[in-house]
């Protein structure tokens, strides 16, 4: 059984939600079932890049993952694209005999039994500046199918005030779920510099935002690879 892999890249720190400045190794699966109008992994999703994707074994995987990781059991973060469209169980089959730990990033639109295999399920419902429609009974079987990860937690990107009140509705139907804010990155071409300036004004709007509400149920935090990095790959 193969896999479709854009991408394996590290060690480097998540940059991202509850694990942020965790070293991790990332394994971005290629495909997905959304096209979110600001997705920053394009080459991730998008078709025309599906030529550039690797179809990989699940041991090829996790020797490129020991590889990277000088055979030091870390977080490995599955990304992409969507992997819940693939079968990652026997990758984390194989990683977890040999003491490596797994977090995934996926929108909540597929579940898959593997979720419950996870050290860290990173549900990331689309609010409307995306495009995208979430399926609330899809997304719920997502967090049951992680009943047994160490940790689930919800990530909800944030670019308008639209956005805002969406994310206070998604946390009001699923109050369980730890909830992570991110500014949106509106500069997503890997050719472009970013400019950290507009992040750091973006953060204070949604930060100005939250505690105006009173709302204190939600971490906020920036993007830290895009702080440090812009929108370079594989990092
Ligand atoms: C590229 S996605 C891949 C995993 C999965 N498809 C998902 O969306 O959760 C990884 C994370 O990056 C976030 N993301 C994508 N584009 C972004 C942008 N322009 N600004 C901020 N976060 C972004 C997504 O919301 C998600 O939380
Ligand atoms: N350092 C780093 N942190 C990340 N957190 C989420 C990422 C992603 O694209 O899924 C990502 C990424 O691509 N790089
Ligand atoms: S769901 Fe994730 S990978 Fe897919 S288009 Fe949206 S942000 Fe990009
Ligand atoms: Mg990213």
């Amino acid at each position: 059984m193969k896999l479709r892999i854009a991408e394996i890249f590290g060690p480097t720190i998540q940059g991202e939600g509850v694990l942020i400045g965790e070293p991790t190794v990332f394994v971005r699966a290629g495909g997905c079932d959304y096209r979110c109008s600001w997705c920053d992994s394009l080459h991730a999703v998008d078709s025309a890049f599906r030529h550039d994707w690797a179809p990989m074994s699940p041991d090829a995987i996790m020797d490129r993952v020991r590889e990277l990781s000088g055979g030091q059991p870390l977080t490995v973060s599955l990304s992409g694209g969507n992997p819940a469209i693939q079968d990652f169980g026997p990758v984390i089959a194989s990683g977890r005999q040999s003491g490596y730990r797994f977090a995934c990033e996926t929108q909540g639109s597929v579940a898959r039994p593997w979720f419950a295999e996870l050290d860290t399920l990173v549900l990331s419902p689309k609010p409307p500046s995306s495009g995208e429609t979430v399926d609330w009974a899809a997304f719920a079987d997502c967090v049951r199918a992680g009943h047994a990860a160490r940790q689930t937690v919800m990530k909800i990107v944030i670019f308008d005030q639209a956005d805002f009140d969406w994310a206070r509705a998604a946390h009001d139907r699923h109050p369980d779920l730890p909830l992570f804010l991110q500014p949106g990155n509106p500069e997503v071409d890997p050719a472009l510099p970013v400019d950290p300036a507009m992040l750091a004004q973006r953060l204070e709007w949604l930060t100005d935002r939250a505690m105006q509400a009173g709302w204190f149920a939600p971490r906020i935090l920036p993007q830290l690879h895009v702080l440090i990095w812009g929108n370079k790959r594989g990092v």
